[in-house]
């Protein structure tokens, strides 16, 4: 089955919409992966930003360290501390629309002038995780087509994430010994990815590891653990990681993923899912990253355990070396 690549340059036509809607849909529900070509956000704002990240990441480390990231999901992230082991540095700039510039004291003095270019970047990643959650509740015959759009507002709880990732050259380690991202499906509802070069690796339908091609001017689509579940089933999020196999060893990567996700006090409550006798059946758990879904769980509690998991006690930069075991999320 060939990795989905979609044309969505008539998304806003009604009589295109519900077409691209179900591609879009049984794309996700096959792969939880896709490629959006002809999409709204202009190129030159992506290279721009890849840009700003750039030219942050080569700051020396005295103008990054004093900021790690906080439990609002901004700040650095210095090479080898997540986990400590993935080889790649990266910068959150999380927050809902104008939360930036309120948040300065938390940012590395480089991106202080840079606040407006990346609310008005952020903007656009929103409005299109917003046709892609109109397009889900179109496909699926929902009664409103905003079911899932509705509780994505841009501007409620903590906002949404944004993040910038550099993963240097490998230089003369092998391929195969580095850890640039490991396995994890994301945990949110919507992710765009987009990235300078090959090196994502994504499970296919038939469970193997295969690269995710990289097309110029194509954005990736991914699906996170909360929508997955809230879907019932309907839309799948996949395991993905970052490998340098295909990437030549003097070439370093560069990627940025904005991370829709629905407002923390959503309630997570499963889609009934219809069975091929007629009969309906709900999910009941859900495993995602070492963490137990439950219906009942909002948004906001599940993403504080996944938080901790990855980032140590309330996302203050206390690494936890071994994931717990499933546990603390209230169900
Ligand atoms: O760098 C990439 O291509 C993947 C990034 C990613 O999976 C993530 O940030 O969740
Ligand atoms: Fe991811």
């Amino acid at each position: 089955m060939a990795f989905p690549i979609i044309d969505i340059s008539r998304i806003d036509e009604p009589e295109a919409q519900l077409d691209i809607a179900q591609k879009i849909t049984e794309a996700s529900r096959t792969w939880g992966f896709l490629l959006l070509k002809n999409h709204p956000i202009p190129n030159q704002d992506v290279d721009a930003m890849f840009q700003l990240g750039r030219d942050f990441f080569s700051l020396p480390a005295a103008d990054k360290d004093a900021w790690p990231i906080n439990d609002k999901y901004m700040g650095y992230n210095a090479p080898l501390s997540d986990r400590r082991k993935d080889d790649k540095a990266s910068m959150w700039l999380a927050g809902k629309p104008g939360q930036l510039q309120k948040s300065l004291n938390a940012l590395p003095p480089f991106w202080h002038e840079h606040t407006a270019e990346v609310e008005t970047f952020k903007h656009a990643c929103h409005e299109l995780v917003m046709k892609l959650l109109v397009c889900f509740a179109l496909a699926m015959d929902l009664p409103d087509r905003n079911f899932f759009a509705n509780a994505h507002a841009e501007d409620a709880g903590n906002g949404n994430q944004f993040r910038i990732l550099k993963y240097p050259a490998r230089g003369n380690e092998p391929a195969d010994k580095i850890t640039r991202m490991s396995p994890h499906s994301d945990s949110g509802s919507v992710t765009l990815l987009f990235q300078t070069c090959a090196g994502l690796e994504v499970e296919s339908p038939t469970g193997e590891w295969v690269p995710a091609p990289h097309l110029d001017d194509h954005i990736l689509v991914n699906l996170g653990d909360a929508l997955a579940f809230w879907s019932g089933g309907r839309l799948r999020a996949t395991k993905h990681r970052v490998t340098f196999g295909s990437v030549p060893h003097d070439v370093e990567r560069m990627s940025m993923a904005y991370f829709g996700k629905a407002s923390d006090d959503t309630v997570l409550q499963p889609l009934k899912k219809e069975e091929a006798d007629g009969s309906e059946k709900v999910a009941e758990k859900y495993y995602a990253n070492g963490v137990v879904i439950q219906p009942g769980v909002t948004v906001g509690d599940y993403l504080k355990v996944i938080m901790n998991n990855i980032y140590g006690n309330g996302g203050k930069q206390q690494l936890v070396l071994e994931t717990p075991k499933a546990s603390g999320i209230a169900v």
